[in-house]
């Protein structure tokens, strides 16, 4: 059963939809990525999750979700520029926020020692946030937006203004934080997409227009290609494989041998039955992984 289902969403500003008609649902216990680039409108569409921003059109439902419900019961989130008083230390910031989602003075205490501890920062709780470094300010930011133990925890950009030790920092915790619970975030750096989601949302222009598992979709974008090298010429062995049924085409590439091919459990097949016939001297066989990169730039300049 689906933890969110978004129906039809739309945001225009004037006359411009930002966000245009755009339906997805996902189940609890995932990590998806809403990627797309620069004004894409991945930022839109999780304020409007949020309950920031009020949609033009469609309908947002969590599940076990009551008619007049506030959605942000159900929801933690961190914006991409998230503010925070940086005369107060971790550990009152994070009271704070407890008590601004209505938790007791004993209960927003207690929550904050364990999610600065499950964040690791518990040892500068006492510490002032303007002396914390990037990387411990957007644990922090983690930290209060779970408090109040929301369903889905969402996250704007979490990574991009980090530098790269701060960058490395929250991706381990996301994937620390994914075994427990669901997060959607957005980004335009592929890899970290890759390194910590099990789905991605592909966004462009305000559409979606492409979603899945990872692996499914670097199913659909595999480039059937197969790339051989040889311990003499490739050039000597380029004529045999095109001669074989599945091979559309090859091309020469510092000395390794590029085969386009049609199937590719066919070929793979087909070239090595004729390479152990015939003790073709191998020294290597790879079928070609497609990127998430060839994948998005497929997807957003068709
Ligand atoms: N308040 C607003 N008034 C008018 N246009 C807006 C407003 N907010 C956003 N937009 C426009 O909506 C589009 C989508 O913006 P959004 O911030 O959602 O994109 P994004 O995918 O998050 O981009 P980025 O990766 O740059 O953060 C952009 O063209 C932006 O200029």
């Amino acid at each position: 059963m689906s933890l969110l289902t978004v129906t039809k969403l739309s945001k225009n500003y004037d006359a411009k939809n930002v966000v245009d008609d755009v339906s997805f649902d996902f189940e609890s216990g995932k990590c998806i990525a809403l990627i797309g680039p620069n004004g894409a409108g991945k930022t839109t569409i999780l304020r409007m999750l949020a309950g920031l921003l009020k949609p033009s059109a469609g309908t947002i439902r969590f599940s076990g979700m009551k008619e007049n419900d506030d959605i942000r019961k159900y929801i933690g989130y961190l914006p991409q520029y998230p503010v925070f008083y940086n005369w107060m230390t971790g550990l009152e910031f994070m009271i704070y926020s407890g008590r601004l989602s209505y938790l007791s003075e004993a209960e927003a205490k207690r929550r904050a020692a364990v999610l600065l501890d499950k964040v690791g920062i518990i040892d500068a709780k006492n510490r002032r946030i303007g002396k914390y470094s990037g990387g411990m300010k957007q644990r922090l930011g983690i930290a209060q937006a779970i408090i109040h133990k929301p369903k889905l925890l969402m996250l704007d950009e979490p990574v991009s203004s980090l530098d790269p030790i701060g960058r490395r920092e929250v991706l381990t915790l996301m994937n620390e934080l994914k075994q427990e619970m669901t997060i959607l975030f957005s980004t335009h750096i592929l890899s970290d997409a890759d390194e910590v989601s099990d789905d991605l949302l592909l966004l462009n222009k305000g559409e979606i227009v492409e979603q899945g598992s990872i692996m499914e979709l670097r199913k659909k974008y595999q480039t059937s290609v197969i790339m051989l090298e040889f311990q003499e010429d490739a050039a000597i062995y380029q004529g045999k494989v095109n001669a074989l049924t599945s091979v559309s085409n090859s091309f020469i590439e510092r000395d390794v041998l590029h085969v386009s091919v049609s199937d590719i459990t066919k070929a793979r097949q087909e070239i090595l039955a004729q390479a152990t016939k015939e003790n073709w001297p191998l020294t290597s066989f790879t079928l070609n992984r497609a990127s998430l990169e060839d994948m998005f730039m497929k997807v957003v300049t068709s």
